[in-house]
């Protein structure tokens, strides 16, 4: 720490200034202004008078006495000192000198001659004292110029000894009030010398903070240097990898570079072999155009033939049709089903199909009775134009069935009647399995229970749109009745129930039901969404009186119109979907005991054999002439011209595989053949060219 020097000068001056009176260094003083050292006759004249006497003022007093060769009383002078009081002292010293300075000088001329008695001087004072004492009569002795002279001189020289006593008083008094403000001076610089101290300290401890927090900084920014010294290492360490990696990249991307350039040569020359093939596949290009036209030429003139040839198809296939008969014979067996072990028929009968290729005989072994009467077990054989096994699927059925949708379109009424005892699988063959029948609209594609009715309106619709080509435009619309106890009940209608009477007409091929709901239909949605409210319809009716779906016929008709814009040509026909109710005899189905069970049973027996007797009657009227007894039901009066010379027919007997089942399956088979064996004659498309 650095301070400021103290001048030794200053210190010293005011450790003289301060020092006691009475106890003084052994030093000698020394003058305040100069320091130099008094002169030794004041110290004499003190030590002489035993008191210290300030050394200025006797050192003046001697000197100007010697001058004057007079020793000067000393009493007055014995407090002078430089304390307050001394000019005072000094000045009665002068004032006595002044008022009496002939009575001073002789009591010093006394003084003096006391001490120095024996000299000579001694004694010359002695004689003027006693020349003094003896008074005015030795008077005579003094003279009196010399002592006036003495006197005015000694009055000049207290005159003199006066001013310069002013004189050094004055310049005691500089000194003083200088050394004053010299102590002053000093006391200044002291507290400036304390306060640059300590402004001195508080900057050392700001230069200490400092040098502290730079101190702190200082490690600070080394640890930081340090870290991105290391940092900017690592960095460098991972670019001079990069570098190295990329002069590798460059390295093989050069060789690349190469290697793609003479691909480029290789390119371009491709590239111009490809100009040329071009170049010769465009002269290709306009010979093919060429053909191209001449074979939308020959196009437009197959076109013509297709629609000859569709022509000659459809005359074709009614042919076939009317070779297989109009009325044709489907049998169907069902599987076993679970209701079959409930109901604790689960016997099987023997069923055997002959002749698996063709497909078109069953077999039942049953009891028989013989020409005499004897009743043995025998089998017995049925023809049909196709015969199902329990294994055959829906698809299969309605493969050998399609052809007669196809018939719709072309313009023939078509009517299927699913026929057999109750339970024995009609509902299941036209609707479908149980899971299909909730519905409709499954897809047959994807649904193997799909029955005849989804699968034959989705190839309907189908088949109609693929006819769109060839000038053909259809419309369809729907119906739905229900037959029992021979009345018709339009499960359409408005009402759950229908109350209403209806009426049936004939008109040139076409009937129509009064008071029926007639549904357009743009799409299969639709028709299934027509079957589903039907079904519904069906099921609350038969909770409201009684289980009768057994017991009831239930039609679906679907109206087909279409109309070809280029041929002009015109269709109108009919699909009629019917089935059947049971057709178990009256004593297997329990209703010989209950009346409402007879009557039913009844109904359904005429109907039944009105419809046997209708077939038979068309398969007798080759000349169209006879009476066909349509009218003898409601069922075969509805169906009139969807029976008959007019329209195709097809039977599907459904039969139960059960031995229990087996009379009934025997005679549902016989009724079947009896329809088989009726030839009806051709039939005819309801059709008009220029409509
Ligand atoms: N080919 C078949 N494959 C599997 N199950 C069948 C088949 N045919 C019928 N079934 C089943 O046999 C039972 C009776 O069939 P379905 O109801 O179709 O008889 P139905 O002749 O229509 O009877 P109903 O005259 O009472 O209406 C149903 O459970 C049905 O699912």
């Amino acid at each position: 720490m650095s301070s400021i020097p103290v001048p030794q000068t200053v210190k010293r001056q005011r450790t003289t200034a301060t020092m006691p009176g009475g106890a003084g260094p052994s030093k000698l003083p020394r003058t305040p202004a100069t320091g130099r050292t008094m002169p030794a006759t004041r110290s004499v004249s003190a030590a002489d008078a035993g008191r210290f006497v300030p050394s200025r003022r006797t050192a003046t007093t001697t000197t100007t006495a010697a001058s004057i060769g007079l020793t000067l009383p000393r009493a007055p002078m014995t407090n002078t000192t430089n304390r307050p009081g001394a000019a005072a002292t000094t000045r009665s010293v002068s004032a006595a000198s002044k008022v009496a300075p002939t009575a001073a000088v002789r009591r010093g001329v006394t003084s003096v001659t006391r001490l120095r008695p024996g000299t000579n001087a001694a004694n010359a004072a002695a004689a003027a004292t006693a020349r003094t004492s003896n008074g005015s009569a030795n008077s005579g002795d003094v003279d009196p110029s010399r002592m006036d002279a003495m006197e005015s001189r000694l009055a000049s020289m207290a005159e003199l000894f006066e001013l310069e006593r002013q004189k050094t008083e004055e310049k005691w008094s500089k000194e003083r009030t200088d050394r004053l403000a010299q102590e002053d001076k000093v006391r200044q610089l002291e507290e400036d010398l304390i306060e640059q101290r300590k402004i001195a300290q508080s900057k050392q401890d700001e230069i200490k903070r400092r040098r502290t927090i730079a101190d702190d900084e200082l490690l600070q920014l080394t640890a930081k240097f340090n870290r991105e010294k290391r940092l900017l290492e690592s960095e460098l360490e991972q670019e001079r990898e990069t570098v190295v990696a990329l002069k590798a990249t460059l390295n093989q991307q050069s060789t690349s570079h190469l290697t793609m350039e003479s691909t480029n040569t290789a390119l371009r020359s491709q590239v111009q072999l490809l100009q040329d093939e071009i170049q010769s596949l465009r002269a290709k290009l306009a010979s093919m155009d060429e053909n191209v036209a001449q074979t939308k030429e020959a196009n437009l003139h197959l076109e013509n033939e297709l629609r000859e040839a569709e022509s000659l198809r459809r005359k074709l296939h009614n042919e076939v049709q009317e070779l297989r008969g109009n009325i044709r014979v489907f049998c169907r067996v069902r599987p076993p089903s679970n209701n079959d072990a409930a109901n604790g028929t689960e016997a099987l009968a023997t069923i055997r199909f002959p002749n698996e290729r063709e497909a078109a005989q069953i077999e039942l072994l049953a009891a028989g009775e013989s020409a005499t009467g004897t009743v043995t077990m025998r089998n017995h054989l049925f023809t049909f134009d196709r015969v199902f096994q329990p294994t055959a699927s829906q698809a299969d059925v309605f493969e050998e069935i399609a052809h007669l949708t196809q018939s719709v379109l072309d313009g023939y009424n078509t009517s299927i009647f699913a026929y057999g005892q109750t339970g024995s699988g009609k509902t299941h063959t036209l609707e479908g399995a149980p899971d299909s029948i909730t519905n409709f609209g499954s897809d047959p594609a994807t649904d193997a229970g799909a029955g005849l009715i989804p699968r034959a309106v989705q190839m309907l619709w189908s088949t109609a749109e693929s006819l769109k080509d060839k000038g053909w435009k259809y419309n369809f619309e729907g119906s739905m009745l229900e037959i029992y106890l021979d009345t018709i009940n339009d499960l359409l209608g408005k009402t759950e129930v229908d109350k209403a009477k209806h009426e049936i007409k004939h008109d040139k091929g076409r009937t129509t039901v009064s008071d029926t709901v007639v549904v357009p239909l743009d799409s299969p949605a639709q028709v299934f969404a027509l079957l589903e409210k039907a079904k519904r319809r069906r099921q609350v009716a038969a909770t409201l009186m009684n289980e009768r779906s057994s017991r009831s016929h239930s039609v679906f008709m679907l109206r087909v119109r279409g109309q070809n814009a280029t041929t002009m040509e015109a269709c109108d026909a009919v699909l009629s979907l019917v089935d059947l109710a049971g057709s178990e005899r009256l004593a297997n189905s329990g209703s010989d005991k209950d009346p409402i069970r007879l009557k039913e049973a009844q109904s359904i027996n005429k109907s039944l054999s009105s419809l046997a007797d209708v077939i038979s009657a068309l398969g007798q009227n080759k000349t169209g002439t006879n009476h066909v007894p349509y009218r003898n039901s409601t069922l075969t009066w509805l169906l009139k011209n969807s029976l008959g010379g007019n329209s195709k027919t097809l039977m599907l007997l459904a039969l139960s595989p059960m031995a229990a089942h087996l009379n009934e399956s025997l005679c549902s088979l016989r009724f079947a053949t009896k329809v088989n064996s009726t030839t009806i004659g051709t039939a005819k498309a309801v059709k008009s060219i220029g409509a």
